[in-house]
């Protein structure tokens, strides 16, 4: 299967850089703060990808489907907030191949934006900061519009910013938000065997294709002449 899109569109955590080292060193200085115990990386790991919220919420109660006292929710979000603005890129790294695979899709000519459900506080200080940012043409973060992944919203905006059919359209992703995100917008996508999906193999939500590197673009992304 060679897929011809015209812009390719890229989630961030998981996908582009490993940032659980960071959410982890913020959410347990946060349970210190607030006098619960630090959380495993593991379960940190399957938190992601729904937003710092939902991450913050899920840490609270250590539960993926927990949602927490409302004050003590209000409570923490802020010292989280504080706490990864300071661990933000300090401990992240980019994948293996996530280089070589953006310079592959520019070299054919495509759009390339950024879709990520992280704020945009935190997004684009990391994008900086991993030599990442200068590759994207546009980045839609996590409260750029009312509604995130699995919405398609976030990825329908983009088509139309860069004046692409969503059947011209490429979704690069880790988990089952951007698989259902990419479905319900009508975009193909590639996911990454090596990201975060709640502690879910992503080949169960039947994605286009699952890779390990990007490094395999090449035998799966072409274009059209
Ligand atoms: O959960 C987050 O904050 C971000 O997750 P995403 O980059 O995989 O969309
Ligand atoms: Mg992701």
């Amino acid at each position: 299967m060679i897929l011809t899109p015209k812009m390719v569109l890229f989630d961030l955590d998981g996908t582009l850089i490993d940032s659980v080292p960071d959410l982890l060193v913020a959410v347990n200085q946060m349970q210190d703060e607030i006098g619960l115990p630090h959380r495993a990386e593991a379960d940190v790991r399957n938190w992601v990808g729904n937003g710092i919220e939902r991450l913050v919420e899920r840490a609270l109660t250590d539960d993926l489907h927990g949602t927490p006292d409302a004050a003590l929710f209000d409570k923490a979000m802020p010292i989280f907030r504080r706490f990864y603005a300071e661990s933000n890129g300090k401990h992240s790294c980019v994948f293996p191949g996530v280089k070589e695979g953006i310079a592959y899709v520019q070299s054919l000519g495509l759009s390339v934006g950024c879709v990520t459900n992280k704020a945009a506080a935190f997004t684009l200080p990391l994008l900086k900061d991993m030599g990442l940012f200068d590759s994207f043409e546009t980045v839609i973060a996590g409260d750029t519009l009312p509604l995130k992944k699995p919405d398609p919203a976030p990825l329908i905006y983009a088509a139309g910013w860069f004046k692409v059919h969503p059947r011209d359209a490429l979704m690069i992703g880790d988990s089952i938000s951007d698989v259902k995100a990419a479905r319900a917008a009508g975009f193909s996508i590639i996911c990454m065997s090596y990201g975060y999906n709640h502690g879910e193999d992503i080949r169960n939500y039947h994605p286009d294709a699952v890779i390990d590197s990007m490094t395999e673009f090449p035998k799966l992304i072409g274009t059209a002449s």
